[in-house]
């Protein structure tokens, strides 16, 4: 695999405060990486060590191959776009002014402020911006030279509902041509729309890497049926220790998709019709959710 960016080990102290302990993940290229972790787990360190704003105590980030030390930080400029908490702009300037500052080219310019719907108050002075007006502007900046890699640290904050389309089309549209992403964002449903990968942190360390289909299919599923003898196929399977639940008129049964043939078996050996059938995999929330609590029975009882 073609991996864009390598973090090996990376440890990160203030003070006596241990922030990162030997975080290591791979970020292949063309995927969209979602950070994930509750508040203080260390996700925007992460991404400031990345992006050479903070120094590390410890460890390697190797970038398209090329070990990145002070030196080299500087040259990935162009190739690394970066929307890290408050957007780096300047109040007294117009967001058009930005764009031409940092040397973007018309024709780009013209497609970003197009698509995230900016075109109203381009012209006017920064100052003058609500917060998802200047994140807007924060994101367009970080996305407009076509870079390599874009890092974007909470990117849906403080968006109406059409901003967050915007931001999610945009980020699907450059993906799909090939730009790798890693996004954190505390608002699951949304960042599961566009991610492809998942890395959990918490307390400074990685808990998990994995694809989203993947983490949505490692743990806990349900299946919800429906049957024309709904209260017998409840007693049935919970007399075969299954953990089913009846409301609304429909089965929640708790079992793995390998689980499924058994469960239809013991149905059909009892005539009962099944009229519908759904599969529910885990969101990511819930996804989360279950793995954070299991690293927390790791850490609470080693
Ligand atoms: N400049 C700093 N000086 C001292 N401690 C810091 C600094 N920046 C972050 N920390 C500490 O490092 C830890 C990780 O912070 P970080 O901002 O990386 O977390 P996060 O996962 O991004 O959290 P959130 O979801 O709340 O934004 C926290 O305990 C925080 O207090």
């Amino acid at each position: 695999m073609n991996d864009i960016l390598v973090v090996s080990n990376l440890s990160k102290n203030f003070g006596k405060h241990k922030v990162l302990e030997n975080v290591s993940f791979k970020v292949p290229r063309g995927k969209v990486i979602g950070l994930v972790g509750p508040n203080g787990a260390g996700k925007s360190t992460i991404m400031k060590c990345i992006l050479g704003i903070y120094p590390y105590s410890q460890g390697d980030i190797w970038f398209e191959g090329r070990k990145m030390t002070a030196q080299t930080t500087g040259t990935m400029g162009k190739k690394i776009g970066a929307l890290v908490e408050s957007p780096a702009i300047y109040p007294f300037l117009t967001g058009m002014k930005h764009f031409k500052l940092y040397g973007i080219k018309p024709a780009d310019r013209q497609r970003v402020i197009h698509l995230l719907g900016m075109e109203n108050y381009i012209n006017q002075k920064v100052t003058q911006y609500s917060f998802g007006m200047k994140q807007k502007l924060g994101i367009a900046l970080a996305l407009v030279n076509n870079p390599d890699l874009v890092i974007l640290d909470e990117p849906m904050n403080g968006l109406d509902l059409m901003s967050t389309l915007a931001v999610r089309k945009i980020i699907l549209s450059q993906a799909a041509k090939g730009t790798t992403f890693i996004v954190s964002s505390h608002i699951l449903s949304e960042l599961e729309k566009i991610i492809t990968d998942v890395v959990l942190i918490d307390h400074g360390k990685i808990i998990l890497q994995k694809p989203l289909q993947a983490l949505r299919e490692a743990g806990h599923q349900c299946f919800t049926m429906v049957t024309n003898r709904n209260s017998d196929a409840r007693q049935l399977l919970g007399n075969h220790h299954f953990d089913v639940s009846l409301t609304n008129d429909q089965l929640q049964i708790q079992i793995s998709p390998n689980q499924l043939t058994n469960v239809l078996q013991i149905l059909l050996d009892d005539h009962i019709t099944i009229t519908n059938i759904s599969h529910q995999g885990m969101d990511l929330e819930t996804a989360t959710l279950q793995f954070l609590k299991q690293a927390e029975g790791v850490v609470n009882h080693a």
